[in-house]
């Protein structure tokens, strides 16, 4: 197809809906009426007892560019047929609500809002979608690598996934993902311009069959770089790979840097053991066995219970595809709308299944950590204008099975949410990629170890307030004696 449009802003990144709906609120005079969304996921991937936020630098660079450009326009006249007045008021929206979130990097978990939009009703419609692709995605990616990187401990993990991922961006946006929940570092070359990640990286299969001689390719790539690691399962990794690498680093001596080998194929566990062996013995204690092939949490595991002498773990597809668990699931839900008189109304949106019942009102997030111990004891969502650090005693209980329920005392409650923008203006300096990475692994110290265990944790605590609660079944009863009052009728 002749390109007609440049590909030249994120406005149409958004479903058609969204702009029909908002064309409908405009044209009705609904448009600017306050309303708060919550962005939010139910149930946490992969198993895990807890996520890792990310996305927000994203939707940063989203809201900053929140305006149609004249070929957003040229191609909802030409294309989609909407009309020149509605065009007109598209042309001149730009954001002026309030957002307020978690920090990336966050330990959060499932039915608590990550995101608060609070902005003219038109507005806060059309960047659902977007906020919700950001997040989605790079939460996901950035909890499976938090996953991955808690089984690999101390050792090396490398994110090299590019090849594999979803396209350009999920490649870019789920390396950041990764290494700002722990990874070390990168294959992917424009992530390390871009976000500063540490780049790495080994050769491939290709090089030593196009010189169709393994010590030939080992001994060209020694002749060309410092640091050398020797992909050593092409032909034969014991009898052929192992000691060509070694004979290569033999020879160059000090000329090179022989960090080590890598592994792609085979018994991994066997093979690395035999490999460390060999390294040993010929000398070369230090060199490292690096692995990749297929790997992920499990696998990782289950190499080490063999005893497996692995250094370093290359891990692609399973990491940034999300293999196991390809969506979040997380929405984006209105909470409260004002109404006619200027009156903000709560909302709610009804479910027969109990924890998809949103909980409406303006609310806040507060992690309540054990002053003693530095441990979390859960997270407590209250209404606006309620202050749980003014409390001797809080009462903790479940949201759906509230006969279970704690007291906590001595404890502080942290704000989870910072302003992001306040009258549409940008009012958080975004951290540097290294600070979410170090806030991230503090994030994580608050959880005591039975929430970060990778198979089966406990469920960590997501609370209500009793205000927050109660409000919560006064909305439920007004719409179900709405409905029997329609279904009287
Ligand atoms: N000792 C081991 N225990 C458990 N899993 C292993 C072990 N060694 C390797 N694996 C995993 O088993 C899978 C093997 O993948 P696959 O069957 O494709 O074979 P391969 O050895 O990689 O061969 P090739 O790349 O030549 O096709 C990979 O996911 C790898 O991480
Ligand atoms: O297995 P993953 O976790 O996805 O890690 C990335 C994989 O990409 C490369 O294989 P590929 O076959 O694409 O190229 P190669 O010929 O260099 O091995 C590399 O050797 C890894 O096996
Ligand atoms: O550098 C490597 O070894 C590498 C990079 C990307 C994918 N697989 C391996």
């Amino acid at each position: 197809m002749e390109k007609k449009y440049s590909d030249d802003g994120f406005m149409l990144h958004t479903d058609l809906y969204q702009i029909n709906m908002l064309e409908t609120y405009w044209r009705d005079g609904l448009h600017k009426r306050k309303s708060i969304f919550e962005l939010f996921f139910r149930k946490l991937p992969f198993g895990n007892g807890f996520a890792v936020f990310a996305g927000l630098e994203r939707i940063v660079q989203y809201i900053e560019n929140f305006r149609f450009t004249d070929d957003d326009i040229a191609y909802l006249r030409n294309e989609a047929g909407y009309g020149e007045d509605f065009l007109d008021y598209l042309n001149n929206l730009r954001f002026t609500g309030k957002i307020t979130s978690m920090r990336e990097g966050e330990v959060v978990f499932g039915s608590e809002p990550l995101i608060r939009v609070d902005a003219p009703l038109g507005e806060a419609q059309l960047i659902e979608t977007a906020l919700l692709n950001i997040v989605n995605y790079q939460t996901l990616i950035a909890t499976k690598a938090s996953r991955i990187k808690h089984v690999v401990g101390n050792e090396v993990a490398m994110e090299f996934g590019t090849r594999r991922a979803q396209e350009m961006d999920a490649a870019l946006w789920g390396t950041r993902a990764a290494y700002l929940a722990g990874f070390d570092s990168t294959s992917n070359v424009r992530a390390g311009k871009l976000f500063g990640i540490p780049v790495a990286g080994t050769h491939a299969h290709s090089m030593v069959q196009a010189y169709r001689d393994e010590y030939a390719a080992f001994s060209k790539y020694a002749e060309t770089h410092k640091d050398c690691v020797f992909l050593v399962d092409t032909y034969d990794t014991l009898r052929s790979g192992v000691p060509n690498a070694i004979k290569v680093a033999r020879e160059f001596g000090d000329r090179i840097n022989f960090i080590g080998v890598r592994l792609d194929s085979g018994d991994l566990a066997y093979l690395s053991k035999e490999a460390r062996r060999m390294l040993d013995e010929a000398g070369f204690p230090d060199a490292k066995v690096v692995a990749s092939s297929d790997l992920d949490e499990y696998t990782i595991v289950n190499l080490k219970s063999q005893g497996a002498k692995i250094d370093s773990w290359g891990i692609g597809t399973k990491l940034i595809t999300a293999y196991d668990q390809a969506a979040l699931g997380a929405v984006y839900k209105i909470v409260s709308i004002e109404n006619e008189a200027g009156v903000m109304e709560d909302t709610i949106k009804i479910s027969a299944n109990p924890e998809k019942v949103t909980t409406p009102g303006l609310k806040k997030v507060y992690r309540i950590i054990n002053k003693k111990k530095g441990y979390a004891e859960g997270d407590y969502i209250t209404l606006e204008g309620e202050n749980p650090a003014s409390e001797k005693r809080l009462k903790m209980f479940h949201p759906t099975h509230t006969y279970i329920k704690k007291y906590v005392s001595d404890f502080e409650a942290r704000e989870l949410h910072t302003d992001i923008y306040a009258d549409g203006k940008l009012v958080y300096k975004l951290p540097s990629l290294e600070e979410i990475r170090k806030y991230a692994k503090e994030s994580l110290g608050h959880l005591w170890d039975e929430y970060k265990r990778s198979l089966n944790p406990e469920e960590y605590p997501v609370d209500l307030s009793q205000k927050c609660w109660d409000n919560k079944m006064r909305n439920i009863e007004e719409v179900r004696a709405k409905v029997e009052r329609i279904g009287a009728e």
